[in-house]
């Protein structure tokens, strides 16, 4: 990951979303993206994206962050099940030969698994209340060895309980599917009370 002065930035054409460009590369703002609040606050969870890995984004929305990761990774399949943002996502996608819109209900894997092949991050920013069994579902397509990073808002599945709560319960939920939940990491206060739960899949061997 690129970092100038503090602030993580990706090498890609600009005009996306109105973002800003320091010394020719785009800011990648924590305010705008969950994942670039994750990378800030907890530059410690080493996320490096690599121009080798190929990566499944659950919850495109508009691109914002699509075009990003987009910038650092080989591929990015990403799946967007609403037409508004989906408009801006194909234009996201006309404009960066990596990027492969797909629009698909997310909790609906099959409708789309013809389109692709294992990846090594499995994204997902969707804040639905079933936003931990559409993971699940979706780890099909994760490689073994894999990470899964499942941004979590708790909001979405309960308003009335506690938020660490909430995220204890996917947490379980996530181990429950097989996967090793290396960290539970609060994103406040770029997004308050989302909780990114980063996890690995088990190699082969393990399973
Ligand atoms: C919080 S926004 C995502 C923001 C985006 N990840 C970003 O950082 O730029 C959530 C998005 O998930 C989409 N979404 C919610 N449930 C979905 C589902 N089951 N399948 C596909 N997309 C879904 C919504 O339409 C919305 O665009």
């Amino acid at each position: 990951m690129i970092w100038i002065d503090g602030t993580l930035v990706s090498e890609g054409e600009s005009g996306v979303y109105g973002e800003r460009v320091v010394q020719g590369y785009r800011v990648w703002d924590p305010y705008r993206s969950k994942f670039a609040a994750l990378a800030t606050r907890y530059r410690e969870r080493n996320l490096d994206l690599t121009g080798d890995q190929k990566v499944l984004y659950l919850g495109a929305a508009n691109g914002t962050t699509v075009s990003h990761v987009a910038d650092y990774v080989e591929v990015v399949y990403a799946v967007e099940f609403a037409p508004h943002p989906m408009q801006d996502l194909v234009m996201v996608a006309r404009r960066r030969k990596n990027v492969i819109p797909i629009m698909a209900d997310a909790g609906r894997p099959e409708q789309y698994a013809p389109l692709l092949e294992q990846v090594d991050l499995l994204y997902q920013d969707v804040a639905q209340p079933t936003q931990v069994s559409i993971a699940i579902a979706n780890l099909i397509f994760l490689r073994p060895g894999g990470r899964l990073i499942l941004m979590l808002k708790s909001r979405s599945v309960d308003v009335s309980r506690d938020p660490k709560e909430v995220a204890a319960e996917a947490a379980a939920a996530l181990t429950a599917a097989g996967l090793v939940v290396e960290s539970i990491d609060w994103l406040a206060p770029y997004h308050p009370d989302h909780a990114a739960l980063i996890c690995r899949k088990g190699t082969e061997e393990k399973d």
